[in-house]
């Protein structure tokens, strides 16, 4: 069943120079318990999509089109004040990339969830304060631990007061921005296993947002591939990972390590992300794509579906074995002058229509 479900999605920043179209155009729905990954280099707009659902978008960034559908409530419309008392913590939480910040160095950490927990239900301080106990005991920290301040816990333990926080209310939905990228790699496999196994006992549907593949692959039940503030590739985990069409995904694939694979040589995708201000027509991949034709550089590819859900932007996208063999090899991928030939005059830049 549907929990949540994004259609056309735009979330603009004001910059000096324009508009960053840091999400543009993105649909994705989410069903009840499930964990959808949201995978993509940085910069290409995977925490503004989290924040745009959450509503925690800083002041310059404006949701300018589209519908967050949460359980049957446009998420767009609610004002400040209902979002914070219907939806956030309570039903949508966040675990942010650096949980550090994610605290107020004045309360000890306890306090702030005894905080959240109390705005949100008829509970008493005290029970409040045993349930952040409990949860701190369930992921591996000492429950005393609620009475410190936040610049006394290590990354790990405040990243894991964070998912305490996370789930303190056993939301419908957790976002987890990358939530061990800033630790060992030992805590990173212990505390992801920990947020799984919560998420599973309390049924809540994640979205696991992560620059690195091999993260997805294990604890996602479907991926979408993000590139320039678009889902360029989305359907199950198994087919992201063994038979992607787009070529984004199967540059990003080269680049992590498969444990099954000794002699796997990783290939990196050559060239920078796009710049998301007021970008041209076309994929937004072309200028890195070693597969761009002319039709890539002038047209901007819709989704496409190839059947269980499996949907992929790219004019390409059929010619699935080619791109496929060619992608798994080294030269595919040297950095050469990938970019437009000369003769084509670029296209005018989209005027968009925007309040200021
Ligand atoms: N406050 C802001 N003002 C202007 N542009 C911003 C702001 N925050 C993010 N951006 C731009 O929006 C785009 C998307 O950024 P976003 O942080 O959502 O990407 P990301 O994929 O989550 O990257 P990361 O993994 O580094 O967080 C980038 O081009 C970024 O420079």
């Amino acid at each position: 069943m549907t929990l949540l479900d994004i259609t056309e999605l735009k979330t603009y920043y004001r910059a000096d120079d324009g508009w960053v179209r840091a999400t543009d155009d993105v649909s994705l729905s989410i069903d009840r318990g499930e964990t959808v990954g949201l995978v993509g280099e940085s910069g290409s707009g995977k925490t503004t999509l989290a924040k745009s659902i959450i509503r925690l978008l800083p002041d310059n960034a404006e949701v300018v089109d589209g519908s967050i559908d949460f359980d049957g409530t446009e998420v767009t419309e609610l004002s400040n004040r209902e979002l914070r008392k219907q939806i956030r913590w309570s039903e949508i939480s966040m675990i942010p990339q650096n949980a550090m910040n994610g605290f107020d160095p004045v309360y000890t950490v306890g306090e702030q969830i005894v905080e959240v927990i109390t705005y949100h239900e008829d509970t008493s301080k005290a029970e409040a304060r045993e349930r952040a106990r409990t949860l701190f005991d369930d992921l591996g920290v000492d429950p005393d631990r609620v009475d410190d301040y936040p610049h006394q816990f290590s990354g790990g333990m405040a990243q894991r007061a964070m998912i305490a926080l996370a789930l303190a209310l056993s939301p419908s939905l957790v976002l987890a921005d990358e939530p061990t990228t800033a630790l060992d790699v030992v805590i990173q496999d212990r505390i992801l296993e920990t947020i799984k196994e919560l998420q599973e006992e309390l049924n809540s549907a994640m979205i696991m947002i992560t620059h690195d593949m091999s993260v997805v692959s294990e604890t996602c039940d479907r991926i979408a591939v993000v590139y320039g503030g678009r889902i360029v590739e989305i359907a199950d985990a198994e087919t992201i990972i063994m038979n992607p069409r787009h070529p984004y995904t199967l540059g990003l694939r080269n680049a992590f390590p498969d444990i099954s694979d000794d002699d796997q040589e990783l290939i990196s995708i050559p060239g920078t992300p796009p710049d998301l201000v007021d970008p041209d027509d076309g994929c937004r991949f072309a200028p890195r794509c070693p597969f761009a034709e002319e039709e890539c550089w002038e047209v901007t590819p819709e989704p496409e579906s190839y059947g269980d859900g499996h949907a992929v932007e790219c004019h390409r996208a059929d010619e699935i074995e080619h791109l496929q063999e060619e992608a798994g090899k080294k030269e595919t991928w040297v950095e050469q002058d990938l970019g437009r030939s000369e003769e084509i005059e670029p296209s005018p830049p989209e005027e968009v229509e925007l309040d200021d």
